[in-house]
């Protein structure tokens, strides 16, 4: 039925007085000291999901429009279903909100985009805006808003859903069994590329403060009248059996920002993704310009760095007095020593072929071989992640079902600009199913010497070194830690966790910290993620009717242990439901059959619709044949070889494998790793011809004449 206008323009009012109201309610509680304070672990939560100023801007628009659509949705009285259908027909391009809408993009014509454009857009001229920065997540599946806008996924009975760190303490078990045939690399590079592809940031106030969502000094919740809207604050029960000691009954949580997508009409709440979509090296370049300036030398087309002991490493912030000056394009890239070791080695690959090419064509500009280098790293970053890591976690099987493989000879011939889909990322992926990652992390970093024996007095735990990566300037740091990751195993994807994330998680020089899974799970919730059993049916699995149905999917311990976190077999949460699945993965692969199903989608997704995807010809930014043939020689093991300190001589071929002989892994020298030939990149066009050079000898010579005269 038609909505009367009136009642739309009294929605857009009120959604536009409503956001107003939280600005001033936020000035007060910033006024009274409730934001999060540095030194708390909240702090370094904070850090880990700061948003752009941009974002924030674009954030704010979003939840005006949100406001109204709420306050639409309660006027008329719909229901949760009926708002899901009707407010996204309902246009903002005649009312007051239209300027909070984003602007259209327009675009360079597509012949002349040889490079990816640094905030990812205009990859798709008919959708300028798909994989652009700050352009909200897609869903596989419709929301589970337990109003059809905004309010968290709730219960499928009665009884409300349990709280978060419930679901961690009855469900989780601290554990180290790890998954032998692997690295731990496996774990850091799944960090490294989630980086690229997404990244939710907190709702951050205009001025970049997080409001604090617990009182600090108690350690209890906050009275509900200096609660931040955008807090959802995570209770700890009170008989917690690690939080008790300290008192702690509140873990802060703040929601994340919300964005508004080009269609400029009412409708749920979708995550605003903060970096660009596509696997495209953002953690590496940034996803803004400015940030792209920020990490360029300006010169032979290198990125910036520092040097330490002799080190090539990450540039620093300039007055940058504490233990996270380093700075990558992503924010997070010194979440942990190990990532920021990846990050510093592809900054290090990207300055190596830069130079390389700067040597083979003396005439190429700065943002020449800038974008050509860029290219490359691209290219390989693209080639590592669907020849090597995502084999390991789906298996070949899954590889080729889902018809992830690049093409291993030639271009791959489907790219087709008027069919390529959306890229976005998928918020199901994204907020639940590839945060099954965190259970590979180890709480222990072993770091191994040359002859491959474990340092014991560089061994670490991961919770004194959360955003502090003062070890990498250490020396032998980086070299240890590359063969510790390269030979420590990672622990299995599995319900089991390292109390390192679960219960000291950002501790800084506290003695806890917030707890990842809890977080992970209100997350899910707040996002309006589906629960685990309707994803199990849209990945073509049978909807169970009790608990006892997931016996073929999910072993008996484990459907127990769902059973003390839940009341319903429709509660479930996905990312919950995905490690339980874990425990009984699909042959070959690492994972169970809805969590393999999400993520080989999402990488299918990701890879289709990218015009600039490594393998794809016939684009003006394609690779010619003889180059991509010198692409698919590259390899994680080479990059490793090339880009460590000078005492990393031997690796296993296959990175993300473990190094031993029954599965033909061993290390070996790097001289026999394969390695690409850059000459291939060579321009006949800008190798300065005989004349050429002869015309600046003779204006030297003629200059020199002058002066003597
Ligand atoms: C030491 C290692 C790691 C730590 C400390 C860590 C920590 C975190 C934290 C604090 C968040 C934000 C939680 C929230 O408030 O919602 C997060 C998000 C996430 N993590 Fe990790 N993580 C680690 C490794 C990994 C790995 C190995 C993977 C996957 C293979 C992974 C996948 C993700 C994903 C997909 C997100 C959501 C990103 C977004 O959309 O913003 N993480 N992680």
């Amino acid at each position: 039925d038609e909505v009367p206008v009136d009642d739309l323009h009294d929605a857009v009012n009120q959604g536009l007085a409503q956001v107003e109201s939280m600005l001033e309610l936020e000035r007060r509680l910033f006024a009274e000291g409730l934001t999060v304070d540095r030194g708390t672990s909240a702090h370094l939560h904070s850090r880990m999901v700061a948003g752009s100023e941009q974002q924030q801007n674009t954030a704010l628009n979003a939840a005006r429009i949100l406001a109204a659509s709420t306050r639409l949705k309660n006027k008329l009285n719909w229901s949760a279903d009926e708002a899901r259908r009707a407010l996204p027909l309902l246009s903002l391009d005649n009312t007051l909100l239209k300027n909070s809408c984003p602007e259209s993009i327009t675009c360079p014509p597509a012949d002349s985009i040889k490079y990816r454009i640094i905030d990812g857009s205009c990859n798709n001229q008919a959708r300028p805006d798909w994989g652009k920065a700050n352009t909200p997540f897609q869903r596989a599946l419709n929301d589970a808003y337990a109003d059809g806008v905004f309010e968290p996924r709730e219960s499928s009975g009665p009884t409300p859903l349990k709280s978060p760190r419930f679901i961690s303490t009855s469900f989780i078990k601290l554990g180290a069994t790890t998954a032998n045939d692997f690295t731990l690399m496996l774990m850091t590079w799944g960090q490294f590329i989630t980086h690229d592809i997404t990244k939710a940031s907190s709702f951050t106030s205009a001025d970049g403060k997080t409001p604090q969502c617990c009182n600090v000094t108690s350690g209890q919740p906050l009275n509900p009248e200096y609660l931040h809207p955008f807090c959802l604050p995570i209770d700890i029960p009170a008989d917690d059996s690690f939080y008790q000691q300290y008192g702690q009954t509140c873990m802060t949580f703040v929601r994340t920002q919300v964005g508004a997508d080009y269609s400029c009409s009412l409708g749920h709440a979708e995550q605003l993704n903060g970096i660009t979509h596509w696997l495209d090296g953002s953690m590496i370049y940034g996803s803004s310009s400015s940030e792209l300036d920020s990490l360029r030398l300006g010169r032979g087309g290198e990125l910036k760095n520092s040097t330490s002991n002799g080190m090539e490493l990450l540039p620093v912030r300039p007055s940058c007095s504490d233990a996270t000056c380093y700075y990558a394009g992503d924010v997070r890239a010194q979440e942990n020593p190990q990532l920021a070791t990846v990050h510093t080695l592809m900054m290090r690959e990207h300055n190596r072929i830069a130079r390389a090419l700067s040597q083979l064509n003396p005439l190429w500009s700065d943002e020449v071989i800038f974008q050509e280098t860029r290219r490359i790293v691209i290219a390989q970053l693209q080639h590592i992640t669907y020849t090597e890591y995502l084999p390991a976690m789906l298996g070949e099987q899954a590889m080729r079902d889902y018809k992830l493989t690049p093409a291993a000879v030639g271009t791959y011939a489907q790219y087709d600009a008027a069919t390529a889909g959306d890229p976005s990322v998928w918020n199901e992926f994204a907020a639940a199913v590839f945060r099954v990652g965190h259970s590979q992390v180890q709480g222990n970093l072993v770091l191994y010497d040359s002859n491959d024996v474990a340092v014991q007095d560089q061994t670490f735990t991961l919770s004194n070194y959360f955003f502090d990566a003062s070890k990498l300037s250490e020396p032998g740091f980086i070299d240890n830690a590359i063969r510790g990751l390269t030979k420590q195993m990672p622990l299995a994807i599995n319900p089991e966790y390292t109390s390192q994330l679960t219960n000291y998680l950002f501790k800084g020089t506290k003695a806890y910290g917030m707890d990842l899974v809890a977080l992970n799970v209100q997350r899910g919730r707040e996002h309006g993620i589906p629960d685990y059993n309707t994803v199990r049916v849209f990945c073509g699995l049978p909807k169970a009717t009790n608990f006892e149905d997931l016996a073929n999917e999910i072993d008996q311990t484990t459907i127990d242990s769902l059973k003390t976190a839940y009341e319903s077999v429709d509660d479930i949460d996905l990312y919950i439901g995905c490690l339980a699945e874990s425990s009984r993965p699909v042959n070959g692969s690492l994972l169970g059959p809805t969590g393999l199903c999400i993520v080989a989608r999402q990488f299918a997704v990701t890879k289709n619709n990218d015009r600039f995807f490594y393998d794809v010809g016939n684009q003006p930014g394609s690779l010619i044949i003889g180059q991509l043939d010198e692409i698919r020689k590259t390899s994680l093991a080479r990059i490793l070889c090339d880009n460590n300190n000078g005492d990393v001589n031997t690796m296993q071929p296959k990175a993300f494998r473990a190094p031993v002989a029954t599965s033909n892994n061993e290390r070996q020298q790097c001289s026999l790793i394969p390695s690409m030939n850059l000459t291939l990149w060579k321009d006949p066009k800008a190798t300065p011809s005989k004349a050429s050079m002869v015309l600046p000898s003779i204006l030297a010579i003629s200059f020199s004449a002058l002066l003597l005269i």
